[in-house]
């Protein structure tokens, strides 16, 4: 396609040169090929301006870059902001994408919302696929691609490679790095979720107010005009939750806001059985009562968000709420991993921020045995070259719910273990080891768990590695929670015999 063509389409004014043909997008000089557009970023690490001569050299036709980038021998398309410019240009040449498409963010529950979102849709019979931390789903399989969002080419190519593939319906995972770097968006999105907002990535952001406006950017600027804006609105949500109903409302969006307090799906009441929890809902002026086959409040949430992105989406009610009675467990996501030797369950989750702790923590307290002595044992850590602010508060969240914790290591990167483990126990309180080596920590978590108690291995949740090191020395040893429980409940057993 001509570039003159993309850029009239894409609502840019037209570059003097628009002749040329335009063959494909790279955000990165190595991956350039003759014809190709290429965005140069100032990024994190390096600055791609520094690349755009050698972008050029491999046949860039034009170059995305800001007014002030030096640009010689092909077309400068000039931006204060070029990767915003970069999406909406990129947007018109990877065409076309599935006609229905929603995207969430928040701090916790966007891959649980986007893949129980996908479930509902492919069992009211539609093609649907999701995109985000456990990687690119598809009616046919799962690929994982190691970031939630990878990068705008790649995001924009997948969603155009699935349309081809007749999906139609995609739900897509909008991370705080990606909306802040435009690393999801140029397409339209007929409707967009908000789940909740806590602590997280101050290591990235400034502070909360911007790490809130950062995610914001999905309502005020990513969601197509008039689309649908699911919020939840649980019992206790605050500030964030009203200020993002003001969002949605300010941009001319749709506010439809789930939960205790919500308006478009109100959840009247909620009680836990042995494997699941028994719903009562009011939507559009009818009240239904069913079973959720997954434990835990926070399960509720997601899965009630789910239901409003599939309506918003055009699916029947009847259909949506059919397929949310028989929702499959998310990877990862309060995943029972084995069952100890002692008769205790272990439980994988990915909870890595204190509220999640927190929610993964009363997920499971019903199920602790009542009785005198049954304990929650939490073994955790937290990451490596992230927000450090995040480390106490952890350990706050988990002693407070939890009978035993162990902390321990969850991907420690550039960073010395040990310090991030003190920087844990700082907030730790109540019963507590120290174990370095997670493999060593869920040994003991199993060994110390009687009949009645619950374990919990919370942090890393679908994860296959142990990440150690960073840059040219980073290593990722294979390490899977849910294999390392069932290795060491198997070891233990040994030991009883
Ligand atoms: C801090 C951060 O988010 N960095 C991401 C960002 O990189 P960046 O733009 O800063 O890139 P950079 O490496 O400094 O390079 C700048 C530019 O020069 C280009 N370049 C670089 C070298 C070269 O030889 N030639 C060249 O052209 C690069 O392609 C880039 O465009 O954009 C890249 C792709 O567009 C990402 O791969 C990269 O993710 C890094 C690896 C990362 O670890 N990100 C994590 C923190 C992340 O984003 N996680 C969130 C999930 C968090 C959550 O779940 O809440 C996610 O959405 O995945
Ligand atoms: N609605 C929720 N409220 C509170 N905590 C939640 C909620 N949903 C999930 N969690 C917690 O957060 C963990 C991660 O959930 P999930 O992977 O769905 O979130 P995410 O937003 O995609 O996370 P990430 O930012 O790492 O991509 C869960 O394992 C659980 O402990
Ligand atoms: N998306 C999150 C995942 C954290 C998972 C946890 N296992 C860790 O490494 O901190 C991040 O990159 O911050
Ligand atoms: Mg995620």
């Amino acid at each position: 396609m001509k570039l003159a063509k993309l850029c009239a389409e894409a609502g840019l004014a037209c570059p003097a040169n628009g002749e040329a043909e335009v063959t494909g997008f790279a955000i990165d000089n190595r991956k350039v090929a003759p014809g190709t557009v290429f965005g140069a970023f100032q990024g994190a690490r390096v600055n791609g301006e520094d690349f755009i001569a050698a972008a050029i050299e491999a046949g860039a036709v034009a170059v995305i870059a800001r007014p002030e980038a030096k640009v010689e021998g092909a077309v400068h398309i000039a931006d204060p902001e070029p990767r915003r410019t970069f999406a909406q240009l990129a947007a018109r040449f990877f065409t076309p994408v599935p006609a229905h498409i929603v995207a969430v963010t928040g701090t916790n529950g966007k891959t649980s919302t986007v893949e129980m979102t996908r479930q509902i849709w492919r069992m009211a019979g539609e093609r649907a696929a999701s995109i985000g931390t456990l990687g690119v789903t598809t009616p046919d399989g799962s690929v994982s691609t190691g970031l939630t969002t990878p990068d705008i080419v790649t995001f924009l190519s997948n969603l155009s490679g699935l349309a081809r593939e007749g999906v139609t319906h995609v739900a897509y995972e909008a991370s705080s790095h990606g909306l802040s770097q435009f690393r999801n968006e140029g397409v339209p999105v007929e409707a967009v979720a908000f789940t909740n907002f806590s602590r997280d990535h101050l290591d990235y952001h400034a502070d909360m107010e911007e790490y809130f406006l950062a995610k914001m950017r999905l309502f005020d600027e990513v969601a197509s005009d008039g689309a649908t804006a699911v919020i939840w609105r649980g019992s206790d949500s605050g500030e964030w939750t009203a200020r993002a109903i003001e969002h949605a409302e300010k941009r001319g969006l749709t506010p439809f806001t789930v939960g205790e307090k919500g308006e478009g799906i109100r959840l009247v009441s909620r009680e836990a059985t042995a494997l699941g929890q028994d719903l009562t809902v009011e939507h559009d002026g009818q009240t239904r009562t069913f079973r959720l086959p997954l434990i835990g409040a926070y399960q509720v949430s997601n899965a009630l968000v789910s239901a409003g992105l599939a309506l918003a989406s055009g699916i029947d009610a009847g259909r949506v709420w059919d397929a949310v009675a028989r929702l499959q467990p998310v990877r990862g996501r309060l995943e029972r991993a084995v069952i100890a030797p002692s008769g205790a369950p272990v439980y994988v989750d990915y909870a890595h921020t204190p509220d999640a702790l927190t929610a993964a923590i009363a997920a499971l307290r019903p199920h602790v045995a009542a009785k005198d002595g049954a304990r929650l044992i939490t073994v955790f850590g937290a990451g490596g070259d992230r927000d450090h602010g995040k480390r106490a508060p952890m350990g706050e969240a988990a002693s407070q719910g939890s009978d035993l914790v162990i902390v321990t290591d969850d991907n420690p990167r550039g960073e010395e273990p040990s310090a991030i483990r003190a920087a844990v126990m700082q907030g730790v309180s109540g019963e507590a080891l120290e174990i370095g080596g997670r493999r060593d920590a869920i040994a003991r978590a199993i060994a110390e768990a009687g009949e009645g108690d619950i374990v919990l291995v919370a942090g890393k949740g679908h994860e296959q590695g142990q990440i150690i090191g960073s840059g040219e020395n980073m290593k990722v040893h294979p390490f899977d929670d849910v294999e390392v429980a069932r290795e060491c409940a198997a070891a233990h057993a040994e030991t009883m015999k």
